[in-house]
Order: C-alpha cells, then sequence, then structure tokens
C-alpha cells in the first residue's frame, strides 16, 4: 500500500506535502518522494526510507510552486530498494507529467507490451507505476493538439486509460503548466479522497489524499470521496472540474484498509475505520462465544496497534478483564509492511515485549486485526508462554488470509501465508495456540459496511474471488515466480 496527496494552493506547498507525508507514514515505509510545480517546471525529490529522515533542508528549498504532490511507497511491482523505482515517476510530454500511484496494475504483461511495440514508449524500471504515466501520457497525447490543454481533453484520456489499465490505481498527477489531476479506478478498490479551504483572499485550496485525517489535519473541508472511475481536474488558479470516465463504475473498497492498513481516525468512503473496527470486534466475540469456551478466560489482550478497537469491543462483549500485556517499541515501524521476512521477523521482537505479571499463570484470549504470514502471531504465542501464560486462545479480528493479495497489499505468493491450505487446527499447530478462532467472512463484511449503503467490498485475499476479472491461476503463478521483494 502507499499513500499519496495532491495540493493546489496558493502559498509554497512544499511543507504542506511533506507535513500531510508524515502523517501517511503508516501506509508505507520503502520510499517517499515530492513534486512541485512552479509554472512550467517541475521540481521533484525521491530518496529511500521515511518522510522524517529522507528529505535535507536543501531538497525542501529546490520544492519551488503552490501545486505539488507526494508520496510514500510500500512496494508492490518491482523492488523496494531501488530508488529509481521510487515514486514519483517522470515522464516530458506532453507538457511533462509526474504522477504517483496508490495500487497494483494487474495487466502489466499486456501493457508493457503494448507501450513497447504499438506505443513505441520507453520503459526503464519494473515499476507497474510507470506504465501506468506512459498510458496517461499516451492517451493524454492522442488528445491534444496546441499548447492549451482542456479539461475535456484530460477527461477522454482518462476514459481510454480505464479501457486499457486492470487493476487497482488511485493516481495524482501535476501537468506541468496545467494543473493537478486525480484519479481512481472504476471500482474505487483504493481510496482517494477530496478536500476543501478557502482563504479568505485567494480562493479556494484544493487537496486529495489517501486518507482523511490529512485533511482534517490541515484544517481542509471535507468535500467528498472520489468515485470509482472519477477523475478531478484542478486548474493552477484553483478551478475544480470533475467527471465520471468509467463506463461501469462500481463501488469495491478494499476490505484490508478497515482491518489493517488505514489509520483509524480515518473515513473512508464514508465508513469510520475506528468504528468498523470496533464492530469486527463484535462480531468476533460471537464468533469466539460459538467456537471456544470463554468461562476460563482470565484476560483478553490486543497486539497493538492496529487490533485495539477490536480487541477492547471483544472483552466488553465478553465481559472479561482488557489488559495491555504486551509492551510496544514506538520506535520500530510496522512490521507487516515491511520488505523482507527476516526484517519483519527480527523487528516483531524488537517491537514487541511481554510482560510477565499480566501472563503469570493466566489464559489468555489474544486479538490481533490479521494474521498473514503468521510471523507476528509465532512470536507472540511464544512470548505469552515465555512469561508464563497458561492456556493461549488466539483470535483474528479478520478472517483466514488464504490467497495472495493483487491490488496493492504486498501478500503476492500463497505459500508464505500461514492459513493457505492449511484448516484451522493446522494453523493453530503452526502457531502453537490451545484454540485459534477467526472472524468468518460474512461477519467481516457486514461489520465493515454496516449503515454505509455499500453493498461491495473487494475480499480477494480471503475469498480467492478477484473482482477485476482477469486474474487468473497463470497471472498469479507468473507474479509469484517474478516476486523479488
Ligand atoms: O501475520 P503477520 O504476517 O505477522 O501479519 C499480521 C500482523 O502485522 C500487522 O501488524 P504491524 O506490526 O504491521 O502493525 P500495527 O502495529 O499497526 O499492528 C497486523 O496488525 C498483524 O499484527
Ligand atoms: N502499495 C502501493 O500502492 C504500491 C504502488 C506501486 N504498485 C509500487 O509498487 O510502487
Ligand atoms: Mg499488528
Amino acid at each position: 500500500m502507499c499513500g499519496i496527496v495532491g495540493i493546489v494552493s496558493s502559498s509554497p506547498v512544499n511543507q504542506q506535502v511533506y507535513d500531510a507525508l508524515a502523517l501517511l507514514q503508516h501506509r508505507g515505509q520503502d520510499s517517499t518522494g515530492i513534486a512541485t510545480a512552479e509554472g512550467r517546471v517541475l521540481h521533484f525529490v525521491k530518496a529511500k526510507g521515511q518522510v522524517r529522515e529522507a528529505y535535507r533542508t536543501r531538497d525542501m528549498r529546490s520544492l519551488l510552486g503552490t501545486m505539488g504532490l507526494g508520496h510514500v511507497r510500500y512496494a508492490t511491482r518491482g523492488s523496494a530498494s531501488k530508488e529509481e523505482e521510487a515514486q514519483p515517476f517522470y515522464v516530458n510530454a506532453p507538457y511533462g507529467i509526474i504522477l504517483v500511484h496508490n495500487g497494483n496494475l494487474t495487466n502489466t504483461r499486456e501493457l508493457t507490451r503494448e507501450l513497447f511495440e504499438v506505443d513505441r514508449r520507453h520503459l526503464n524500471t519494473n515499476s507497474d507505476t510507470e506504465l501506468l504515466v506512459n498510458v496517461l501520457a499516451h492517451e493524454l497525447q492522442q488528445q491534444v493538439s496546441g499548447e492549451d490543454l482542456d479539461p475535456d481533453q484530460v477527461f477522454a484520456a482518462i476514459s481510454r486509460l480505464h479501457e486499457r489499465v486492470e487493476g487497482s490505481y488511485a493516481s495524482i498527477a501535476l501537468i506541468a503548466g496545467h494543473g493537478l489531476l486525480a484519479f481512481r479506478d472504476p471500482f474505487g478498490i483504493r481510496p482517494l479522497v477530496l478536500g476543501r479551504r478557502t482563504t479568505g483572499l485567494t480562493g479556494d485550496e484544493w487537496i486529495v489524499a489517501s486518507e482523511s485525517l490529512v485533511l482534517e489535519a490541515g484544517d481542509y473541508e471535507i468535500v467528498r470521496d472520489l468515485a470509482p472511475g472519477e477523475a478531478v481536474f484542478i486548474a493552477s488558479n484553483g478551478e475544480m472540474v470533475s467527471r465520471q470516465c468509467a463506463a461501469n463504475p462500481r463501488l469495491a473498497p478494499c476490505s484490508f484498509e478497515y482491518v489493517y492498513l488505514a489509520r483509524p481516525d480515518s473515513v473512508m468512503n464514508g465508513i469510520s475505520v475506528y468504528e468498523a473496527r470496533l464492530r469486527l470486534g463484535n462480531r468476533l466475540a460471537t464468533s469466539i462465544e460459538r467456537y471456544a469456551p470463554t468461562g476460563n478466560i482470565d484476560v483478553v489482550m490486543p497486539i497493538p496497534d492496529s487490533s485495539r478497537p477490536a480487541a477492547m469491543q471483544v472483552a466488553q462483549k465478553l465481559g472479561i478483564e482488557y489488559r495491555e500485556g504486551f509492551y510496544k517499541n514506538r520506535y520500530v515501524g510496522r512490521t507487516f509492511i515491511m520488505p523482507g521476512q527476516s526484517e519483519r521477523k527480527k523487528s516483531v521482537k524488537q517491537k514487541l515485549n511481554a510482560m510477565s505479571s499480566e501472563f503469570a499463570g493466566k489464559n489468555i484470549l489474544i486479538v490481533d486485526d490479521s494474521i498473514v504470514r503468521g510471523t507476528t502471531s509465532r512470536e507472540i504465542v511464544e512470548m505469552a508462554r515465555a512469561a508464563g501464560a497458561n492456556e493461549v486462545t488466539f483470535t483474528s479480528a479478520a478472517p483466514p488470509v488464504r490467497f495472495p493479495h493483487v491490488y496493492g497489499i504486498n501478500m503476492p505468493t500463497s505459500h508464505e501465508l500461514v492459513a493457505h491450505g492449511r484448516k484451522i487446527p493446522e494453523i493453530a499447530h503452526e502457531m502453537g495456540a490451545d484454540h485459534l478462532i477467526y472472524q468468518e467472512v460474512e461477519d467481516m463484511q457486514a461489520a465493515i459496511l454496516e449503515g454505509s449503503g455499500i453493498t461491495e467490498l473487494e475480499m480477494s485475499c480471503f475469498t480467492g474471488e478477484y473482482i477485476t476479472g482477469t486474474v487468473s491461476p497463470e497471472y498469479l503463478a507468473w507474479v509469484e515466480a517474478n516476486q523479488n521483494s
């Protein structure tokens, strides 16, 4: 997953983009980049690592202009460690376009072939984002004739892009000398929210970002989520126009945003992430009562951070005391989004420590938001036992993750998923837990969507059903064989 932001302001935008990226850090830690437009000139800086360490003062000074965008990357294609695959991606024609992307394209092989053989465009990396910016550039080139750029031409190019590109993409681009463009894939898999701030003297300032908390922090009013398939074009003078560019848009947001990825204080597609997590806890409690004896459980414990809201509700519903037995070192990042299994494993130990006083002789019910590779849960069970726990019941507020995620979360191979091809008692054995209880798929869907009016969720990693239609076993085997991070 990645975090993206774009701002059209009436004052220098560099610090505003930087601040927004710092708030989106939980969405990606591999690399980061910022671009700004100063008239026809585009400035950009990209670097490995996290926002706070990636930018030097001289970088920030070079990012001139009142329009800008930024990215924090959690790689899904190409390599996490290659600086040339960090975003944003730039192409010099037409006009000069620089683009950031959250998501993952699934017809990369076809697009690569078409771009080389038909469009005659050069590709220099394995990044799917480089394909996306080249398709945009090619399609825009087909529309334009002179110096001027009409929003109709931009929207026509996005309509063509939707026809050619498959997978997930929430994307923002600067078109030099013209404006800022934002668009969302026809299923709205990845999030994108639009905000406005009215300054008395200079009129409207605009922001588009992955999560609403960025808007709140910058005192922007939340206008709305971009609709699936919609594109928004904001000219440098602050004039905004939008259009539905997809033939058959259908909202099916990614369930994993609500389960794990997004910050709980964000509202996505009208659904509060925090409240969704509370509801996940309520429903999980019902499953726990159904499947396991709870009479002898002494305490309910979360695995910090993401599972806290669900764990609180489980404790409350079951009428069992809620205790925090794991202390989290806040200076270690999120382990799940780190590249490489050995780094993830080492970092769980560095990150969490079990406090013996909370475990000794007790029967513990642990709640995590999800179990993916099982890296965290294996270590946790071991730590709980070492701290003197008696029985360990492990529960997950999400169903078993059994299938690769191809829409922007880096779990591309099935063999690395602890639940793949295993029945629940076998997974419990793998983890060393006495009991293991998962949320049911229907309960997760109902918990997330309750009261939202949305009828569909992207849940392929739990169900194996891929909504973009062309994700075949052959494609998944190819992804697995070509995984390199
Ligand atoms: O089964 P695994 O492969 O270990 O992945 C699942 C774990 O990873 C995430 O935690 P993470 O440490 O990334 O972030 P958090 O602090 O927000 O919970 C998630 O909350 C689970 O705890
Ligand atoms: N997680 C994401 O959104 C990744 C974006 C893009 N696919 C990349 O790998 O850079
Ligand atoms: Mg966690």
